[in-house]
């Protein structure tokens, strides 16, 4: 065969998966973060709760039900915050990220996983994985207004 070489990263085999995860805020400002869990990617790194959504279900259902299953809280509602894609070496992620401050319940790690309340400008974007970095700055910015 004689096939041009692809100059461009061949990114369009790699799977495109919808994450959505809420930065859970207390009135006195602090952020409910878990830890990943052994096994997990990204184990022993930070996380805002969350997870993939299913199909057939919209990522404000998806962020819902994930804080359910992973912390035992309800949610009454979630507002937009960020949304963006990112490239990891395997697959590509577009998140929904929700900012939450009611609900029912007193998170905790549901799954077995650590959870913290982190003051929001004491966030530090190493303890996360890559994809969170901006996120992280804009939360920590935000925190000095
Ligand atoms: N929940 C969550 N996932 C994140 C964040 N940042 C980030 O890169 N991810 C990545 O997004 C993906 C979502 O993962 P997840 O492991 O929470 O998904 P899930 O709850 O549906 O778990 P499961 O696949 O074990 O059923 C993982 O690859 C994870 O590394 C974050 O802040 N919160
Ligand atoms: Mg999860």
């Amino acid at each position: 065969m004689n096939e041009k070489p692809n100059p461009k990263p061949d990114t369009n085999s790699k799977p495109l998966v919808q994450v959505a995860a809420a930065i859970i805020r207390n009135e006195f400002g602090q952020i409910y973060l878990a830890q990943r869990l052994e096994g997990q990617d990204f184990a022993q790194a930070l996380e805002f709760p969350g997870g993939k959504v299913d199909k057939g279900e919209t990522p404000e259902q998806a962020v819902a039900r994930e804080l359910e299953e992973e912390v035992g809280i309800h949610i009454l509602g979630a507002f937009p915050y960020e949304h963006f894609t990112f490239e990891y070496p395997t697959k590509i992620i577009e998140f929904f990220f929700y900012l939450v401050e009611e609900w029912i319940g007193e998170p905790f790690g549901r799954e077995g996983q650590e959870g913290f309340w982190i003051e929001q400008s004491e966030l530090d974007p190493e303890q996360f994985p890559p994809a969170n970095e901006q996120l992280i700055k804009r939360l920590r910015l935000e925190a000095q207004e």
